[in-house]
């Protein structure tokens, strides 16, 4: 095969030395090494083309018309070897002869003679072959091109000069680094690191495989050779440079638009070669290529920094921060651009961060907060300024501390050293809020449920308890009454006699249910006038239901027996009616009775601010016989009377109704059913309504008389059917806009008791009496269940009120109107709660889960007894007493000493008897020396004995108590349990 020309053939060639051709090459850029070296064709071309003179110009033109002429010799080096398949000298290559012009097409007609022309370096010609310059698809274009470069020559084999570099091809004459010369245009240097522009450009033409297919690419190039990949620096040897591309982001589509990496092509340096001669390459020549060469060159693999004057990589694997021009990268640091490029897609900040910095001032500032914040076991709190927070009662120190924006935790720390033990989740006390922000000189105000729940609905735009509209609007309704009293004095009888009167006096179908309340007509100087009855009497075990009952009514009636005279219960009676502020009627009852003196009664109530009209007072006293019916209508007048007197009984009909619910129960056809007395407004069939945490819609009412009704003006009480669960007795209801406002309060409201209730049942732990608290919890866990919410009201109330000492914490976990049911039962097994369930039984498969579980399910229909039982077992939980019983004493006599067990009293027993293993304690002249001793060994004689009787000595040992003097006397004792009162 033809072989390279070498330095010195081509410095023969022209004429001229070795040294000069070498210094020649150097100064195109060609790092050749001696005289002895082979340079490439194209590179004798060029030299040939640097001494016109010395038939180097010629010499390049000749070649190709070799045969014709017969230059051969000339021709040879003309033609060098350059494709691997150039087995014939590039004379015979003008066949193909094309003229390389813009239309590179398979079959170029053009004629021998055009030979001469075909020399021209294919390089001159890119500008017209880059037009047609076919992508990689079709070689058979290239071919020619390849052919007429003549320096292929490759004539035969239309090798499909791909796009890839495909270094590892076999070819062998692979191109050496450095040498392509498609690289860079004929005559003109190497790319001059110099900026990005050369290399961008020349990368455009040698540019990297992946280039997208270019006219005049290099890859495309048909004249590139085999290996056309590279530029100056291209080679064929599998090499970063040359690999097959990967996907990378560098080769994502849109990387190589971007400004940064200039034109050069996705591993371009101007020549994009394997490894980067100057025309840059996979490593970065100064064109820039993979590791960033001087001039920023598009991305290689780790495209790093730019050069001084280039663009960073343009994308490439780990493109890195750009030079002063340079930009977009992955990893690469800077070149000596420095920072001051942007920031890669991952890189570094091309700055120093300063964010999060304080400054001095700040600092300061933050200190002097520090100083002045107050502290509590050294843990350092806001401080306020005295401004109030307002709380929620049951609010936890994490609600707390929202409003004052301290951290929770600090407030928990806090707490821990006031002796309070409390997540910062947890419901505090009222106190403890209270306390927290005195510490740290805020003023809690601790919001009551009422006013909590004017805020809840004003939050819905609904103000309760008030009448709208102008005073025009308001129309007169009946007073509602409700009856109070001391047990047995005959509430009960008062309210059955009553309605049964109305009844008599032909109410069409009579009162024919207990609804919690009715209303009666009664003519009152010939007008007809309407009073409304709250019918829940009831024993103590009602308070709760009667406080609630005075403060949703106008009068309260009194009822004191004639024969009995004011008891306790009047008494409290008489203040929930005087908290409520409504005026009161006092019916004396039973003057049937022998033995009734009204009069007295008058007396005694006037210590109660309840001065009779006889006496100058303004409470009307009515003597009555609820059994005999006697004055009834007397005690109506009396009542209409006083109403008229002291109140201005009006309501609004007009507006959307308002009022209370006096009873509910779970009925088990009608679903939840609740007794409302509607006290301002008109409630209708259909209104969406809540009470309580309970809502729903009104779906039907019945009054009293167990008859349909529509509609319920004020004062007029009716069972309300349509809640989705039983609401509380006394709570109040309302009627609102939409199904979903009513829900929302509900909901609002069921969290809030939630809270509240939390906070009230939390057993307070303090750190005095934790290790005992934690020891034993002495709690009797409840859970009540009633057949409606009055008695299960009630029925808690009682429990509540039972005296048993601080000792015992009854809780109530749970309460509700219903059957035990299953649920109640796995509640109970996981609070360890007993069940009491009164006027209701087990449901479902309740009672065999509590078998199963052992939960102790008991079921009552009489509250004494429940309550009895309740407290005996409660009296049963209480921790033994201990009484300290005196055994007997006995006095020293004598003192001897051993050294195996110690001080031995050898003593007389004066009184009672001595046991071993008692208590003692020794007196000397009367005083206690020693408290506490165990006398541990006991024997008369030399025998151990249990118990020395009075009268007789023995000998003994007070522990490893060894101060014992002849003439001590030592008491002993034991403790014992103390029966329970
Ligand atoms: N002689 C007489 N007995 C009456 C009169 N009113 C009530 N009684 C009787 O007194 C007893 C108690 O009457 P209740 O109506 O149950 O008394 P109460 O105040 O409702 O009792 P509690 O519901 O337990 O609080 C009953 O036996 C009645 O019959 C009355 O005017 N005269």
């Amino acid at each position: 095969m033809p072989g390279k020309a070498r330095v010195h053939e081509l410095a023969k060639e022209l004429g001229v030395t070795s040294k000069e051709v070498l210094a020649k090459l150097k100064e195109q850029g060609e790092f050749v090494k001696s005289a002895s070296s082979t340079v490439e064709a194209p590179v004798a071309r060029r030299l040939r083309d640097a001494y016109p003179g010395q038939g180097g110009g010629k010499s390049s033109k000749k070649p190709a018309p070799a045969p014709s002429n017969g230059a051969a010799p000339e021709g040879k080096p003309a033609a060098p070897k350059p494709g691997p398949a150039a087995e014939k000298p590039a004379a015979e290559a003008p066949k193909p002869a094309a003229r390389p012009g813009p239309r590179p097409g398979p079959k170029p007609p053009a004629p021998a003679p055009a030979a001469p022309e075909v020399e021209v370096p294919a390089a001159t010609q890119a500008p017209e072959a880059e037009v047609p310059a076919p992508a990689p698809e079709q070689p058979a274009a290239d071919q020619p091109a390849a052919a007429q470069s003549g320096q292929g020559g490759s004539v035969v084999p239309p090798k499909p000069q791909g796009p890839k570099p495909s270094g590892p091809k076999p070819g062998p004459r692979a191109p050496r680094v450095g040498n392509n010369p498609f690289g860079v245009g004929p005559g003109s240097p190497a790319p001059r690191p110099s900026g990005p522009r050369p290399g961008g450009q020349q990368g455009q033409q040698g540019g990297g495989a992946e280039r997208p297919p270019r006219p005049g690419g290099g890859a495309e190039r048909p004249a590139a050779g085999p290996r056309p990949g590279g530029g100056q620096g291209g080679g064929n040897r599998p090499t970063p440079g040359n690999m097959p591309p990967r996907p990378n982001p560098g080769m994502m589509p849109t990387r190589p638009q971007r400004p940064a990496g200039g034109p050069g092509g996705a591993r371009g340096g101007p020549g994009g070669g394997a490894r980067g001669g100057p025309g840059g390459g996979a490593r970065g020549g100064p064109g820039g290529g993979a590791r960033g060469g001087p001039g920023g060159g598009g991305g290689g693999f780790r495209p790093g920094g730019g050069g001084p004057g280039g663009g960073g990589g343009g994308g490439g694997f780990r493109p890195g921060g750009g030079g002063p021009g340079g930009g977009g990268g992955f990893r690469g640091r800077g070149g000596p651009g420095g920072r001051g490029g942007t920031a890669g897609a991952f890189g570094r900040p091309g700055g120093p961060s300063r964010k999060g910095r304080k400054s001095k001032r700040q600092k300061r500032q933050e200190y002097m907060d520090n100083m002045q914040a107050p502290s509590v076991g050294g843990v350092r709190l806001p401080k306020g300024s005295g401004e109030t927070i307002r709380l929620p009662r049951g609010a936890s120190l994490s609600d707390f501390a929202d409003k004052i924006d301290a951290n929770p935790a600090s407030l928990v720390q806090v707490l821990f050293h006031l002796g309070e033990m409390v997540t910062a989740t947890q419901s505090v006390s009222d106190e403890v809020l209270e306390l927290l922000g005195s510490e740290m000189n805020y003023t809690v105000q601790v919001v009551s449920p009422e006013e909590e729940d004017r805020e809840l609905l004003e939050t819905f735009d609904i103000t309760y308890g008030h009448d709208a509209g102008d005073d025009e609007d308001l129309q007169v309704r009946p007073p509602v009454v409700t009856i109070m009293g001391h047990v047995d004095h005959g509430k009960t009888r008062l309210l059955d006699t009553i309605r049964k009167a109305k009844v008599a006096e032909g109410e069409a179908g009579g009162i024919t249910q207990h609804i919690g309340a009715y209303q009666v007509a009664t003519e009152l100087e010939g007008v007809e006038r309407l009073v409304t009855f709250i019918d829940t009497p009831g024993h103590e075990a009602f308070t709760a239901m009667r406080a609630r009952g005075a403060t949703s009514t106008d009068i309260a009636v009194i009822v004191v027996a004639a024969d009995d005279g004011v008891m306790p219960q009047t008494i409290e009676a008489i203040n929930h009616a005087q908290a409520a502020k409504a005026p009161v009627v006092v019916a004396i009852n039973k003057i049937d009775k022998e033995g009734a003196n009204p009069d007295k009664i008058r007396q005694q109530l006037t210590e109660y601010n309840l001065v009779a009209e006889e006496y100058g007072g303004d409470t009307m006293f009515v003597e009555i016989s609820a059994k005999q019916g006697i004055n009834i209508d007397g005690l109506l007048d009396a009542i209409l009377l006083t109403a008229d007197a002291a109140l201005d009984l009006r309501a609004n009909p007009d507006m959307e109704a308002q009022g209370v619910a006096i009873e509910a129960h779970l009925d088990r056809g009608r679903g939840p059913v609740a007794t409302v007395l509607v006290q301002r407004g008109t409630l209708r069939v259909g209104d969406s309504v809540v009470a309580g945490d309970a809502y729903g819609r009104v779906r039907r009412m019945v009054d009293e008389h167990n008859e349909d009704v529509t509609e319920a003006w004020p004062s007029r009480p009716v069972q309300v059917i349509g809640f989705t669960s039983v609401p509380g007795a006394g709570d109040t209801f309302l009627v609102v806009d939409e199904d979903r406002v009513a829900r929302q309060i509900a909901e609002r409201r069921s969290a809030r008791t939630r809270n509240a209730l939390n906070a009230s049942r939390r057993k307070r732990v303090s750190l005095e009496d934790l290790d005992s608290a934690l020891k034993e919890t002495n709690s009797l866990n409840l859970i009540i269940k009633g057949d409606n919410s009055g008695t299960v009201e009630a029925l808690e109330a009682s429990l509540m009120q039972l005296d048993v000492g601080e000792e015992v914490d009854l809780n109530v976990v749970h309460r509700g109107v219903g059957g035990v049911t299953e649920s109640d039962i796995d509640l109970a097994t996981a609070s360890d709660a007993i069940v009491l369930g009164f006027n209701v039984r087990a449901q479902g498969k309740a009672t065999e889960r509590a078998t199963r579980e052992g939960v102790d399910v008991r079921y009552y229909t009489v509250i004494y007894q429940a309550i009895d039982e309740i407290e005996a077992a409660l009296k049963g939980m209480l921790k033994p007493e201990y009484e300290e019983v005196e055994l007997g004493t006995a006095e020293i006599r004598d003192v001897f000493k051993s050294s195996k067990i110690g001080t031995i009293a050898g003593c007389m027993v004066t009184s009672g008897e001595i046991r071993r293993n008692a208590r003692a304690r020794l007196l000397r002249d009367s005083n206690v020396v020693a408290e506490n001793l165990p006398i541990n060994s006991l024997r008369r004689f030399k025998d151990d004995a249990v118990e020395v009787r009075e009268g007789f000595e023995c000998g003994l040992t007070l522990g490893s108590y060894s101060d014992l003097k002849i003439g001590d006397i030592i008491e002993t004792y034991e403790q014992r349990e103390k029966p329970r009162a």
